[in-house]
């Protein structure tokens, strides 16, 4: 029985080929510039011809005429000349130098670093081939664990708890962005944009019969790895057609422009006006021309001192730019600039438009009840079309396709399997909690990851499942019966209440409540509901929250001391500025290697501001890059129970269980 993916564009991508990748997305761009350059020029060269024909018999236009004529004129012209646009940052000629560093400042306002430079970061790839049979090995080591607990399945299973949990299927992956209950989920955005890079849709004939122009290049590098079969051959020839066919017209417009047109008489696209942009704010234009004025602008961007018009700034560019993205994804402005701040240009794009496109559905074997070679054998024999994550982890597998519900089969009930996002799985694997410790999961619900600690720990120990919402720990407890993970208590606590609740653990993971921006493709209505208000806000909630976790963990553990911090949001206000307060608050902790291989490392510059260095420690996850929800994780280790309280530099012991009114009490006698 095949289990191999369908559409290879679905599978996480191994991290060795991101780069490669990344690249390639751009050429993707890039062809589809030349080839809608080719079809605008097309489309000129009949329209001059037929204004020739019917120029004679038509008044001159007035100059009046002329003005509204190029006012309405929205639709880009592409430069005759077809460069490769090679984007440069946004800030490139306004400031050449960052501006001084600084730390950021807990108070100062969340979005309080605009006009300085966009510092772009650098990739971390590993490979990750993957094969069903190599995760023997490493799987034999639960062997005993997931034969044992077996016997434990039977009896751990609750009938009613595993029908609410069907019921909440969806909440089991990471998309949950109420963790503050600000989020209104009903809200939905109606708006789909066309695709600005391919798609499967591209996959179609083309207006002009050029078949997947823009997916050859990928796909045709990625199939030349593989046998050739018969399914594959025609899809193959098509596309060796489609390459040939733009090669020819490629060919054909050079030799129609030829240098002296490109030199002499080069087409300048216009921004539009101030007056225009008002009048557009009435009447919008349609989708497919706000997308080629983002591909011109973009364009004009990549080869600014050639192809600008000399009276417009970078920054006119780039506020047009903006707003032509806002109306074509469909996100506020807020958002947009926020989230424009964290990438080049080009890979913006490659960002939203990766946020339009459903992530593959992951599970994670529940060690605790199953191995995943003989989960992954039912499944297929129940018509499910899977393969394992990746080789970074032993547990997950992809979904591609099911011929029954996967939150409805017998596996499921029966606990053998957790549908859990794939960057879900990131902080566990960071944690590493281990064989009977005690474990905080400070904001826990509906539990994916607390169900996973749960297996690595081999249900011994103690994890303590805390979340603040009541409702969403309905969820929670049904996943720790449906798995059988014996070993979890659950509780409803304001997650600052702790260590005045219970301290002294050896882990805490604070998978912290978040605006929820690197699952934008889950819940499109982040792209309108966040605004100022709500980073404030939430932001506040998170440093408060990650001062808890620090003091919740005993340094002195003899296996851990250890921290985990991740969201599931991209933005640096959530991320590294968080993780920088705490570093700045508690100078008895510090930060640590995540054990995670690949994924980007934090920023230590943003915008003009500096964090600490060993930020570079922590990890990001993007849609674009790592076909996962956006995520980020950073681990710290405590190093000592005591810390210095501000300027009255009082000593006081934090972690090791002891109460506030305890530490008062030691604070007095200066311990
Ligand atoms: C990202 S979700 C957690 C997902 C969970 N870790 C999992 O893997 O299934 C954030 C959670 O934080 C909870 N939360 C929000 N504010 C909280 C607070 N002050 N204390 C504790 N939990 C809180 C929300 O109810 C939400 O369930």
């Amino acid at each position: 029985m095949g289990r191999r993916a369908k559409n290879k564009q679905d599978v996480p991508l191994p991290f060795e080929l991101e780069n490669k990748i990344e690249g390639k997305v751009t050429k993707k761009l890039n062809d589809r510039l030349k080839h809608e350059a080719i079809r605008a020029h097309k489309q000129r060269e009949a329209a001059l011809k037929q204004n020739k024909d019917s120029r004679r018999m038509q008044p001159p236009a007035s100059p009046k005429d002329n003005e509204r004529k190029r006012k309405r004129n929205t639709a880009p012209k592409p430069n005759k000349k077809i460069t490769k646009p090679k984007v440069e940052s946004e800030d490139e000629e306004e400031e050449d130098t960052p501006a001084a560093a600084t730390i950021l400042d807990e108070d100062a306002p969340v979005d309080g670093w605009d006009n300085a430079p966009i510092v772009s970061d650098s990739d971390g790839g590993i490979d990750s081939d993957s094969e069903l049979e190599s995760d023997e090995e490493a799987e034999s080591a639960d062997d005993n664990n997931a034969d044992s607990s077996e016997e434990e399945f039977a009896s751990a299973e609750d009938g009613s708890a595993a029908e609410a949990e069907i019921a909440s299927v969806n909440e089991d992956s990471e998309s949950d962005v109420s963790g503050s209950d600000s989020g209104s989920e009903s809200e939905t955005v109606t708006q789909k944009p066309l695709s600005l890079l391919s798609d499967e849709s591209d996959e179609a004939e083309s207006d002009d019969g050029i078949e997947s122009y823009d997916e050859f290049d990928t796909d045709a590098e990625e199939d030349d790895d593989e046998a050739v079969t018969f399914r594959d051959m025609e899809k193959r020839s098509r596309k060796i057609d489609a390459r040939r066919q733009m090669e020819a017209e490629m060919a054909e417009l050079e030799l129609e422009t030829g240098e002296a047109v490109v030199e002499g008489e080069r087409e300048l696209f216009e921004l539009p006006s101030e007056e225009q942009v008002e009048l557009e704010k009435e009447a919008p234009l349609d989708l497919s021309q706000v997308q080629l004025r983002i591909q011109e602008i973009i364009r004009v961007l990549g080869n600014f001192a050639e192809l600008r018009d000399e009276t417009k700034s970078r920054n006119q560019y780039m506020s047009q730019l903006k707003r032509d993205m806002c109306y074509y994804y469909g996100y506020n402005e807020f958002l947009m600039d926020k989230l424009m701040d964290l990438f080049a240009v080009g890979e913006a794009i490659e960002f939203f438009e990766a946020n339009e496109v459903a992530r593959p559905v992951t599970i994670r074997t529940n060690t605790l009840k199953a191995r995943r070679r003989d989960l992954a054998q039912s499944l297929i024999n129940r018509g499910v079309n899977l393969d394992p994550i990746g080789k970074w982890t032993k547990v997950g597998l992809t979904i591609f396709d099911s011929q029954v519900p996967i939150g409805a089969t017998p596996e499921y009930m029966a606990g053998h399997y957790m549908i859990q996002a794939a960057s879900s799985f990131l902080p566990v694997v960071a944690l590493a909690p281990q064989e009977n410790e005690k474990v905080l999961d400070m904001s826990a619900a509906p539990g994916g990851k607390t169900t996973y600690c749960a297996a690595l720990m081999k249900n011994t120990g103690m994890v303590v499942a805390n979340d603040a919402n009541r409702e969403r720990e309905k969820a929670l407890v049904a996943n720790v019966h449906r798995l059988g993970a014996s070993n979890v208590v659950v509780c409803n606590y304001d997650g600052r209440e702790f260590p005045k609740v219970m301290g002294g653990f050896d882990r805490v993971l604070l998978d912290a409540p978040c605006s929820g921006t690197g699952v934008i493709s889950k819940d499109a209505s982040v792209k309108v509901n966040k605004g100022p208000e709500d980073f404030i806000m939430l932001t506040r909630l998170q440093k408060e929250l990650i001062l808890s976790a620090i003091d919740s963990v005993n340094a002195d553990s003899g296996t851990g001391g250890y921290i985990v911090y991740s969201t599931c949001s991209v933005t640096v206000d959530e991320d590294e500025a968080v993780v920088n307060y705490a570093l700045r608050k508690r100078p008895n902790i510090k930060l640590v290697d995540t054990g995670l291989d690949f994924g980007r490392p934090g920023f230590t510059s943003f915008r003009g501001h500096s964090f600490h260095s060993s930020l570079a420690l922590t990890r990001r996850f993007y849609p674009h890059t790592h076909n996962m929800d956006g995520f980020f994780v950073a681990k710290f280790q405590k190093l000592s129970n005591k810390v210095q309280v501000s300027e009255e530099q009082v000593v006081i012991p934090t972690g090791s269980g002891a109460t506030t009114k305890q530490r008062k009490k030691k604070k007095g006698s200066h311990h």
